[in-house]
């Protein structure tokens, strides 16, 4: 099958390889020359594991091709998808200018019927706004279907997800569109399910909503269980055990943070207020993420008083593990009110450096967690990298100035940590702990 697949990003890339993987003829357009240069040339442009070697075999095999001249792409297709960004409006609305920019230029180049697969999450109804530009662009109407088909990949494990996930939505009235769709996805395990538009671009966002809102209500028992010597880990496993409840996105910490679950609840939002619908919860969920990604600048407050000249040292700044990206990250927030109230930062992350430091150019980037922590008074966990959870916390404490332990993610014992020279550590919700030593305040 000849695919079209519109946006190099996280989810048009993986998209595209993975087609390219069952031997299609892909051509990935991105409007980012730089991007597609580099693709051409086998350099991934984001991390995601299994990513580099499947791009170097596509290429080598010629699967699959990057261009940013999209209306030769779309001519030689038979499948376009459409997996640009769709981000939020300061009013909580969504753009979907790149979705109709695609849109505008998919229908100068409609000679033969082609399935428009709308790959992007995007707000209900946009399925008949694309349809629409098609056919007041005076494209022939049996020359296209218009399909909602959204994704459900995790960044980390994308690959996989793409090929394995959990479910495949297809929103589609056309059987002919279905039928080319179930060709192109045949070779994947994943199960699918059949409905109309509307309630696929439905699916997406209630996913992502109900995903988010688990999140926010294990913080919010988190921080309840701070206050009465409870434990949050056990109070997890003991709800998770419930298959009706399930274990997954029980984790407390800092909150969410990424491209869509911050992105996708205010949307849900935003489109319910256009139908009369509240979405209380989802506003709430919103709400107590927004503070709970300020958990350990209130912990710093209530520790310190003051926190003007403080060294805190950031360890994390992905919005989780197995990713470069920081879009939304609790860390960036963190640091943010850190600097405004007078703190010193120095941070670590292996996998992020040139974005964060257009965002923050006064801050210190390290190459190393003891480098980072030296002379720190504060550690900060934000993200629950392998190597943090490997690191020596008694050569830690000893290189910090105060050995100070926020875990964010919940990922260090107390005990170890107790034992480890720390004088004090707060988790969220798994408990804390102060020695009053002074010989281990330096
Ligand atoms: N990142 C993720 O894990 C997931 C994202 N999604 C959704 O998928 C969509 C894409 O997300 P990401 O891949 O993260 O976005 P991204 O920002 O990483 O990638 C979008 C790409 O589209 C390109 N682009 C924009 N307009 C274009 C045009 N007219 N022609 C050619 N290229 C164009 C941009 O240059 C960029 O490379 C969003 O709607 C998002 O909500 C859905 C599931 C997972
Ligand atoms: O629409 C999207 O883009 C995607 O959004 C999420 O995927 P992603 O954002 O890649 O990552 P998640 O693993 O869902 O984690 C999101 C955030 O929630 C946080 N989280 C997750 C789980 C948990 O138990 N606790 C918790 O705080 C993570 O630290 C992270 O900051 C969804 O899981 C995907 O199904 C969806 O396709």
């Amino acid at each position: 099958m000849k695919i079209c697949v519109i946006g190099a990003g996280y989810v048009g890339l993986v998209a595209a390889l993975s087609f390219a993987k069952y031997k299609n003829d892909v051509i990935c357009v991105d409007k980012d020359v730089n991007k597609v240069n580099q693709l051409n040339k086998g350099i991934p442009t984001i991390y995601e594991e299994g990513l580099e070697p499947l791009l170097k075999k596509c290429l080598e095999k010629k699967y699959i091709l990057f261009t940013n001249n999209i209306r030769t792409a779309i001519s030689l297709s038979d499948v376009i998808m459409i997996t640009v960004g769709t981000p939020t409006n300061p009013d909580w609305s969504v753009d979907i200018s790149q979705v109709i920019d695609a849109a505008n230029e998919i229908s100068i180049s409609i000679d033969k019927y082609k399935v428009i697969i709308i790959k992007s999450t995007v707000p209900v109804g946009t399925h008949e706004t694309v349809k629409n530009i098609f056919i007041n662009r005076g494209v022939n109407e049996n020359n296209f279907d218009v399909v909602s088909n959204p994704e459900f990949l995790r960044e980390g494990r994308a690959l996989n997800d793409f090929l394995n996930g959990d479910r495949m939505v297809i929103g589609s009235n056309s059987k002919k569109a279905i039928r080319i769709i179930n060709k192109i996805y045949g070779p994947f395990k994943t199960k699918i399910i059949y409905t109309n538009p509307p309630t696929a671009e439905l699916i997406k966002y209630a996913s992502n909503a109900l995903l988010a809102t688990k999140i926010s209500f294990i913080n919010e028992m988190a921080n309840l269980c701070s206050k009465v010597d409870a434990n949050i880990e056990t109070l997890s496993y003991g709800l998770g055990l419930d298959k009706r409840i399930s274990k997954e996105f029980l984790n407390a910490g800092i909150g969410y943070g990424g491209s869509c679950f911050p992105k996708d609840t205010k949307a849900l939002v935003n489109i319910g207020e256009k139908y009369g619908c509240e979405f209380n919860i989802v506003r709430s969920t919103i709400k107590v993420n927004e503070n709970q990604r300020l958990k350990p600048v209130e912990i710093l407050l209530d520790h310190y008083n003051k926190i003007e000249g403080k060294t805190i040292a950031i360890l994390g700044l992905t919005f989780k593990p197995g990713t470069d990206d920081i879009r939304d990250a609790p860390s960036l927030y963190i640091i943010d009110e850190l600097l405004s109230m007078g703190a010193k930062i120095k941070c670590y992350d292996p996998t992020v450096s040139k974005e964060m430091e257009t965002l923050f150019p006064n801050i210190t980037y390290c190459n190393s967690i003891i480098e980072t922590v030296k002379d720190s008074h504060c550690a900060i966990i934000c993200t629950e990298l392998d190597e943090f959870y490997k690191m020596d916390l008694k050569i830690i404490a000893e290189n910090m100035k105060k050995p100070v332990l926020i875990d964010g993610r919940n990922i260090i014992r107390m005990k170890k940590a107790k034992k480890s020279g720390f004088s004090h550590y707060y988790s969220i919700g798994n408990g804390s702990f102060e020695i009053n030593d002074s010989t281990i305040h330096k």
